[in-house]
């Protein structure tokens, strides 16, 4: 579904993403793990094109690498970003209408709002309500919702679970279980290895822009990265 081939990122002299090579198949989740500055959100930039990039990237087979952040989105490349960065002077409502801004089809507009209205509910009890006033759980939420308004078949989520508590944190990736059910495809970064690791197919390590360790779940079991993640697992 979408594949990365040499993708580097470069902020002038600062080389924060290098050479990374990255494949994820649809319904697949990708998690990617690192510490502070490893390059994890300058790589969701480069893919929903934020952030300026060199080497390729493909979007079911289509060469992504030159459109702009709303060809992408048109083509199905959405992103929840880190701090959530919701409209918070806007209505929960009016969010979620600005997710769909670039739909036509006004009809699967109103069918995709009930479905995230019902699948967050709360949302449903906060739709006039200035997004603002949400609590940070909430606004994850509405984050998430408003991403899955443009139709994505790719979810770049940047730390979904920053400053929540735990009981929060579990339900928004239950909620991201479920939509990785129904086919999306999924990059996840994260610091919460431990809940990163329950949805995702792959897990990817970087260090200073580089993938340093690469595999399944169950392989990393009793590894180093296991061990420097979730304090000793
Ligand atoms: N706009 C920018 N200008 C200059 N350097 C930048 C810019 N954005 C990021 N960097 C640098 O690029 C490197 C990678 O940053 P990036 O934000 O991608 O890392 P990260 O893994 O997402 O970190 P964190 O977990 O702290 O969010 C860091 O050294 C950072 O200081």
């Amino acid at each position: 579904m979408l594949h990365l081939d040499k993708v580097s990122v470069r902020y002038g002299p600062v080389r924060a993403v290098l050479d990374l090579e990255l494949a994820v198949g649809q319904g697949e989740l990708i998690a990617l793990l690192g510490p502070n500055g490893a390059g994890k959100s300058s790589t969701i930039g480069a893919i929903n094109g934020l952030v300026p990039a060199t080497g390729t990237i493909t979007l079911g087979g289509e060469d992504i690498s030159r459109l702009s952040v709303e060809e992408r989105i048109a083509r199905g490349i959405a992103v929840a970003p880190e701090g959530r960065r919701i409209f918070v002077n806007l209505t929960v409502a009016e969010n979620l209408r600005l997710g769909a801004a670039l739909r036509r089809d006004k009809a699967g507009v109103r069918a995709d709002t009930e479905r995230y209205l019902t699948l967050f509910p709360v949302l449903a009890e906060r739709i006039g309500q200035p997004a603002g006033t949400l609590s940070g759980g909430e606004q994850q939420m509405l984050a998430i919702a408003r991403a899955m308004m443009s139709r994505p078949r790719v979810l770049l989520l940047d730390e979904p679970s920053l400053g929540l508590a735990p009981l929060i944190v579990t339900r928004i990736f239950d909620l991201i279980g479920q939509l990785k059910s129904e086919g999306l495809t999924v990059i996840l970064v994260e610091q919460n290895a431990a809940q990163a690791m329950r949805f995702a197919d792959q897990v990817c390590v970087l260090a200073s822009g580089r993938i340093s360790y690469r595999g399944t779940p169950r392989d990393l079991a009793g590894t180093d990265v296991m061990k420097l993640y979730l304090g000793g697992a």
